[in-house]
């Protein structure tokens, strides 16, 4: 939408230089600008966008806004650029939420999961064209999918993805809102029909300051959503937060909850829980989703549908039939007919995967046989050294069977950091098996009826930094392609 001078002046309480008379685009970022676009510098954490000017101009911006002048620029001074370039965002793709029912996803861990069983409860029943969503793993627009960068992208992709669903008929979208993307300003002006809080637990404190901070930043957006708000009462945070938003109702298993969980168990290839409810009596729901935390995020995503008015039977259909959350305890479907299952999972932290393998050890209890448990893992490159034999100790403790491989090295060498691995694990349980293709196929070939074989750190991820280059490399395809190749 074409933004004339004097509405961007009123848009960004400044005044306009006489040389502009109108910009139809708006972007933080050089490199895309283009021509009668407006180009936000932005004092970034390690550069200043004003670098970036000269790029900028040539490549054909109209108007630059900064917080300070820009000599041979035409510059609109403001105070705070996150905050210009969310309100010149907003208004350049049209206030697209103002016509979409949006549903904002918060909390430290279970966004992504949360988001995808809502995105699949409102499919279900608006249809899938008509529904849309944003996470950390995907960006889906009725039919199409695509893999997202960010959480929460900056403003303009925020702004420009929900015009892009506006456009294509969607009336329901699910935004995963990341504390990142509250604090940057890269959600404002979005107008939330609904909001639910997972939980809060020490994470983000370099971007936050403390933990106090770190809450106010998600609490926020309870205060700017007018319509039902949902948070986890078994979480110390989430029921402050319901003390502290008037109106906001709880989930969780504490008598007190409003939307109360209770007899959740393994059962089949899922999970089987009851959640008595204000207005529907005891609903029954059955997710092929595994995991005690993710009884959790089935129950939140429940709750605020029916608070939106969803019909109940719909909504427990539709949780029974969701497909997997990728790299999210994905279950690859390929190995079932081998009798074994085989998992996908983002863990990529000592803490992560003792998660992920307790829930595939539970799995296995449940089963009651004598099935193993198989691991596939590695440790990232160029960060936090410190957790690689953490990971390997973990593995050793609780897989019968690992396999030490390589995950993003980006600069490092994968023979180095499985050595740093190795140095936390059982020799006589674990192997080094430095190809990720290779580690897989040797897990698989290993892999008997009753077995869970857990490929472990890349979860949704389609590509792989290494040394020598990204290759495009996705788990679960891999262990498709080799359990067909078997
Ligand atoms: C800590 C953080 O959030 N950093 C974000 C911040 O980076 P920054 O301030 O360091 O940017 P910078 O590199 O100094 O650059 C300053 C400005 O110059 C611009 N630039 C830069 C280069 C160029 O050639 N031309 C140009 O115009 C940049 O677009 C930027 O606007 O602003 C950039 C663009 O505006 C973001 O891409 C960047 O996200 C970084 C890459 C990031 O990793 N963010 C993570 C931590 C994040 O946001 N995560 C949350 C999820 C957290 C969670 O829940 O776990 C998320 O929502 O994804
Ligand atoms: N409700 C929950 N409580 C605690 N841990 C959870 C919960 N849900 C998921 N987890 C754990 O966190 C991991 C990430 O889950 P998920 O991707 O849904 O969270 P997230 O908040 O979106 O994080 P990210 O944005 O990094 O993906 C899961 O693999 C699981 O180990």
């Amino acid at each position: 939408m074409q933004i004339a001078r004097e509405q961007l002046s009123e848009i960004l309480g400044t005044s306009i230089p006489d040389s502009v008379t109108a910009v139809d685009a708006v972007t933080h970022d050089s490199r895309a600008v283009r021509a009668g676009g407006a180009f936000v510098a932005i004092p970034g954490f390690t550069v200043d966008g004003v670098t970036f000017v000269p790029q900028a101009m040539a490549n054909g911006a109209s108007l630059v806004i900064a917080e300070r002048d820009v000599p041979g620029a035409p510059t609109a001074v403001v105070p705070d650029a996150r905050v210009a370039l969310a309100d010149l965002a907003v208004e350049v793709a049209g206030h697209p939420s103002r016509e979409l029912t949006v549903y904002g996803i918060t909390g430290t861990n279970g966004k992504t999961t949360t988001s995808y069983v809502l995105h699949a409860i409102l499919s279900a029943a608006y249809g899938a064209e008509h529904t849309g969503l944003m996470t950390t793993a995907e960006i889906v627009v009725g039919s199409e999918r695509e893999a997202a960068v960010r959480t929460t992208g900056e403003a303009p992709q925020v702004q420009g993805n929900l015009e892009r669903m506006r456009a294509a008929g969607v009336t329901h979208v699910v935004l995963e809102t990341s504390s990142h993307g509250i604090h940057l300003h890269r959600v404002r002006g979005t107008r939330y029909a609904a909001a639910l809080f997972t939980n809060l637990t020490r994470d983000h404190i370099d971007l936050h300051g403390s933990m106090e901070d770190y809450y106010l930043t998600k609490r926020r957006l309870f205060e700017w959503t007018d319509g039902p708000k949902l948070s986890n009462a078994d979480d110390e945070y989430g029921a402050r937060l319901a003390r502290d938003v008037p109106g906001t109702l709880t989930f969780g298993v504490v008598e007190s909850a409003d939307y109360r969980i209770s007899d959740a168990r393994v059962e089949g290839a899922g999970t089987t829980f009851t959640l008595r409810t204000p207005e529907h009596g005891d609903l029954t729901l059955r997710t092929p989703l595994l995991g005690d935390y993710n009884v959790h995020n089935v129950a939140g995503a429940a709750a605020i549908a029916l608070e939106t008015g969803m019909d109940p039977d719909t909504l427990v259909r539709a949780v029974a039939e969701m497909a997997q959350v990728p790299g999210r305890f994905e279950r690859v479907p390929a190995a079932v007919d081998r009798g074994f299952e085989v998992v996908v999972d983002y863990a990529h932290t000592d803490v992560g995967l003792e998660l992920v393998l307790q829930v595939a050890r539970d799995v296995l209890a449940a089963q009651d046989g004598d099935g193993r448990l198989i691991c596939v893992y590695g440790a990232a490159g160029d960060r936090d050294p410190a957790k690689r034999p953490l990971m390997g100790a973990v593995a050793s403790r609780l897989a019968d069977v690992a396999i030490v491989t390589t995950d993003d090295a980006y600069t490092e060498d994968p023979q180095a950091i499985a050595d740093e691995v190795m140095a936390g694990a059982d020799a006589g349980d674990t192997t080094v098996v430095l190809d990720r293709r290779e580690a897989i196929r040797a897990a698989l070939a290993q892999a008997r009826p009753g077995d869970v074989v857990v490929v472990a750190g890349k979860g949704h991820e389609r590509v792989q930094h290494l040394p020598t280059g990204d290759v495009d490399f996705h788990d679960a395809t891999v262990v498709t392609e080799e359990l067909a190749r078997a």
